[in-house]
């Protein structure tokens, strides 16, 4: 993978970005559309490897919890799938973007400077941007890797998903539409059973990278 991010690594934004004095032995790379399931597929993944081994590192996690401090508002509605997380997502893209202009790299190093870093395997559960992806593949790239999940319109519908113009049709949604060899591609349209067999590869290359 190619990582021209433009960022310059400090002491405290390369490998040994983590608040762990070992650096991470395997690194997923997830991105989706709103409501394809991504928080699904790592809460998932994540339950299977056990929390004690592997964390879910949210990169709109220091976005919104910086967002919620400057305007008062609630984090805890901010981080769940609720319409009032909705109604302020055009603002938190608008006040993310213009962090990230400023520095591509920023949230992605607040991510990994969290006390979940600490486990050796981070499932990184919401790349939207080539810069995101970039930043990976540049401070971790021998042991990251990279997942689609998709769902049809109809299937995120089902899940509350409307389309907005000024959201759908923008660089956070379609950031990462092209672009990028994703490792795996994993499509989460049906039942339990088809996602099941479709994480047992992305499970079986954990596993091996454990050592276990
Ligand atoms: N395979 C699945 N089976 C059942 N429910 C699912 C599945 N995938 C996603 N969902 C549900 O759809 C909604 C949106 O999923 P979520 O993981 O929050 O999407 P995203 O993080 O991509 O916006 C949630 O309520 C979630 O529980
Ligand atoms: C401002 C955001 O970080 C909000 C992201 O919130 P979530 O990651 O909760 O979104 P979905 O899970 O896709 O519904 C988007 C961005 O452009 O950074």
């Amino acid at each position: 993978m190619a990582a021209p991010d433009g960022d310059s690594p400090s002491p405290s934004s390369s490998s040994s970005s983590s608040s762990s004095s070992s650096p991470p032995r395997c690194v997923l790379v997830f991105s989706g559309k709103r409501k394809s399931g991504k928080d699904f597929v790592t809460d998932s993944l994540r339950g299977r490897l056990g929390g004690d081994v592997c964390a879910i590192l949210r990169l709109s996690g220091p976005l919104k919890s910086q967002f919620a401090k400057e305007h008062r508002l609630q984090l805890d509605k901010l981080l769940d799938a609720s319409d009032y997380k909705e109604r302020y997502r055009g603002d938190m893209i608008r006040w993310g973007e213009a962090r990230r202009s400023a520095d591509p790299g920023f949230f992605c190093r607040l991510a990994t400077q969290s006390d979940g870093a600490r486990c050796p395997v981070w499932l990184i559960s919401d790349a939207r941007r080539r810069s995101d992806v970039d930043w990976f593949a540049r401070h971790h790239g021998a042991v990251t890797r990279t997942v689609r999940v998709s769902a049809s319109d109809d299937t995120r519908r089902k899940r509350g998903w409307v389309f907005t113009p000024g959201i759908d049709d923008m660089e956070s949604e379609c950031g990462l539409d092209s672009g990028v060899q994703w490792d795996w591609n994993i499509r989460n349209d049906g039942s339990d059973g088809d996602l099941d067999s479709q994480l047992q590869e992305i499970l079986s290359h954990v596993e091996l990278q454990l050592g276990s």
